[in-house]
C-alpha cells in the first residue's frame, strides 16, 4: 500500500532550478532513503512533501490524500519531520520540548494531557535513550542528545510517515546503531514509513529497502540499494572514486572511498626475505600487503605485514589452537592485527623461498611441506573419523602488483593445483584409500599483493601472473618434499 506518492515535481528558488521532474512513492513501512551530494535538492525535496515550501510544480499525495487538501494538523496527525538543523528552543526542558509533539492529537479549546500522550512521551524518550534527561534544560544538552531529543519529539507525534534530514548527524556510533535498530523495528512492527537524507552510503545501503539518488536535482538512480549504488554510478554521481564491497555479515553492500596517499608510490617486495625465529620462519614487509589465507590467525581478506608459519611438536594439542596462536605472536612481539600466523609439524628450517623478478612483475613462494597426513580430496569421504597424523603444506604467495578480488581467488586456485600436481609427480598416496594424494587434510594458503602498480584482473594459468604462480608453487612444494623426506631419514 503506497503511504507517499510524489509525482513530477520540480521546484525553483527565484531562477535557480533545484527540483526537475523528480517522481517516486514509498509503502507503507519501507525505508526510503534519499542520497545525493551537497546541493542536490534532498532538503528542498523533504521540505515540498513537509509543507514547509509551498508545491508549484507535480503533485504530492499522503496516505491517499493530497497534500494541497491537509491542514496543518491533520498533515501532523500523519507525518512528522525532524529537519536537519533545528533552532534550540530555550526554557524548555526535554520533556516539555518533547511534549509539543502530542499538538496534533490534541482536541479542543483546552486539551487536557491523557495518559496516550504520558505514554507516547515516555516511549519516544526510551527510543532514543532520553529517559534519564526528561527534566533537563534543553540547552544544557550537547549536540547528538539535543538531535535525539528532536527526534523524540517526532517519534511522540505517533506518525505514519516520518521524515528525516541526516537524522544520525552528530550522533556517535551507539547513538546511531540503537536510532537505525529502531526506525527498522518501527518499520517492521507497525509499518512506520521512513524517508531519510543520509549523507553515508553504508548507512543507507544497511538500512533502506529502497534509495533515490538525486543529482543536481534529477533522479541518477531508484530502487533496492544492492540494485543501483553500483561503484559507476556513484562515482559519477558524487565524482569520487567508490569501492563497494560485501558487509561481512549482513547481505547488503558497503561502500569506501580510497584516500588518494595510497595510489602515490608503487611498493616493491624487492628486499623480502624470510627469517627464521627457533621454532618459525617469518616474511617481514615494511608495508602492509593485502592478503587473501585460510591462515589459522588472519585468514579471510587481510592488510598484513607479517606472515608467521610456526613450528609445533607433534604432542600439541590444544582446544582453542587460533588463541594459542594469538598468545605466541604476542610473546614474540609479533603485531597480532597485522599478522597472518599458521602452524606446521614440519622443521621450519625445511622452509623452501623462491622468488622470481620478472620485469614486469616479481612472485615469491614460501612453502613448508610434510605429508604424513597426505590425503586425496576425491576420496576423503572414505576416510576412517579423521586421525590427524602430523603433516602440512603451508604456501606464502607474495606478488608486486593490484590483484582484483577475482585474481586473488584464481591465485589460491592455481597455487592449489600446482601443489597438487607436485604430490602427484612425487607419487605422494593417500595411505587410507591407496590413491595418490592431492594434499593434506591441514593445508594453508596465503596470497599476498602490494596492490600499487600493474593490476591484474585474473591469475589464472592462462595468465602470465598465474602461469609464474604455477612454477613456483609447484617448484617450491617439490624442493620443500624433497627436504622433509630426506630430514626423515635421517632421523
Ligand atoms: N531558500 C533558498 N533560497 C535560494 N536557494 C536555496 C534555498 N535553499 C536552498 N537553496 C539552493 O538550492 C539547492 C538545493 O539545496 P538543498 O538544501 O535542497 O540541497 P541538499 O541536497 O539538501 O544539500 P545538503 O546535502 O548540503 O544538505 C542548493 O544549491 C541551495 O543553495
Amino acid at each position: 500500500m503506497t503511504m507517499l506518492d510524489v509525482r513530477a515535481i520540480s521546484h525553483r528558488y527565484g531562477q535557480k532550478q533545484v527540483l526537475d521532474g523528480v517522481t517516486f512513492s514509498v509503502e507503507k513501512g519501507e525505508i526510503f532513503g534519499i542520497l545525493g551530494p551537497n546541493g542536490s535538492g534532498k532538503t528542498t525535496l523533504l521540505k515540498l512533501i513537509s509543507k514547509e515550501l509551498p508545491l508549484t510544480s507535480g503533485e504530492i499525495v499522503i496516505d491517499g490524500r493530497p497534500l494541497m487538501a491537509l491542514s496543518a494538523k491533520q498533515w501532523a496527525r500523519l507525518a512528522a519531520v525532524l529537519p536537519q538543523t533545528v533552532e534550540t528552543a530555550h526554557g524548555y526542558t526535554v520533556k516539555e520540548m518533547v511534549a509539543l509533539g502530542r499538538y496534533a492529537h490534541q482536541h479542543g479549546l483546552f486539551p487536557t494531557w491523557t495518559t496516550e500522550d504520558e505514554t507516547a512521551v515516555q516511549q519516544a524518550l526510551a527510543a532514543v535513550g532520553l529517559a534519564g534527561k526528561i527534566d533537563e534544560p534543553l540547552e544544557r544538552l550537547s549536540g547528538g542528545e539535543r538531535q535525539r531529543a528532536y527526534l523524540a519529539r517526532a517519534l511522540a507525534q505517533e506518525p505514519q510517515l516520518l521524515l528525516l534530514d541526516e537524522p544520525t548527524n552528530h550522533m556517535d556510533m551507539s547513538g546511531q546503531v540503537r536510532l537505525l535498530n529502531q526506525l527498522a523495528r518501527a518499520a517492521h512492527a507497525r509499518g512506520l514509513t521512513v524517508v531519510a537524507v543520509f549523507h553515508d552510503m553504508s548507512v543507507a545501503s544497511l538500512y533502506c529497502d529502497r534509495v533515490l539518488v538525486l543529482k543536481e536535482g534529477k533522479t541518477a538512480a531508484l530502487g533496492a540499494p544492492a540494485d543501483v549504488m553500483t561503484p559507476g554510478l556513484l562515482n559519477e554521481v558524487f565524482a569520487v572514486p567508490v569501492v563497494r564491497q560485501a558487509h561481512p555479515a549482513a547481505a547488503k553492500p558497503v561502500f569506501s572511498f580510497v584516500p588518494q596517499h595510497k595510489c602515490e608510490e608503487t611498493l616493491l617486495t624487492g628486499g623480502l626475505r624470510p627469517s627464521f625465529l627457533d621454532d618459525a620462519v617469518v616474511l617481514a614487509a615494511r608495508q602492509p600487503l593485502r592478503v587473501l589465507s585460510s591462515a589459522l590467525v588472519g585468514a579471510g581478506f587481510q592488510w598484513a605485514t607479517h606472515f608467521v608459519n610456526r613450528h609445533v611438536g607433534l604432542d600439541y594439542d590444544c582446544r582453542d589452537a587460533e588463541e594459542e596462536m594469538r598468545r605466541y605472536l604476542e610473546r614474540h612481539r609479533f603485531p597480532v592485527a597485522r599478522t597472518v600466523g599458521m602452524m606446521t609439524a614440519v622443521d621450519v628450517r625445511d622452509a623452501v623461498w623462491r622468488r622470481e623478478n620478472g620485469e614486469a612483475f616479481s612472485v615469491s613462494v614460501l612453502a613448508t611441506a610434510g605429508v604424513g597426513n597426505a590425503v586425496d580430496a576425491a576420496r576423503a569421504w572414505q576416510h576412517q573419523p579423521l586421525a590427524v597424523k602430523p603433516g602440512t603444506i603451508n604456501l606464502i604467495i607474495v606478488i608486486d602488483g593490484t590483484l582484483t578480488e577475482a585474481a586473488f581467488v584464481q591465485a589460491v586456485m592455481t597455487a592449489t593445483e600446482a601443489k597438487t600436481k607436485a604430490l602427484a609427480d612425487r607419487l605422494i598416496g593417500d595411505r587410507e584409500t591407496g590413491t595418490i594424494a592431492t594434499g593434506t587434510s591441514t593445508d594453508s594458503v596465503a596470497v599476498a599483493a602490494t596492490q600499487t602498480g600493474r593490476v591484474f584482473a585474473y591469475a589464472g594459468t592462462a595468465t602470465e601472473l598465474g602461469r609464474e604462480i604455477g612454477r613456483l608453487v609447484y617448484e617450491a612444494t617439490v624442493e620443500a618434499l624433497d627436504r622433509w623426506e630426506k630430514r626423515g631419514k635421517r632421523r
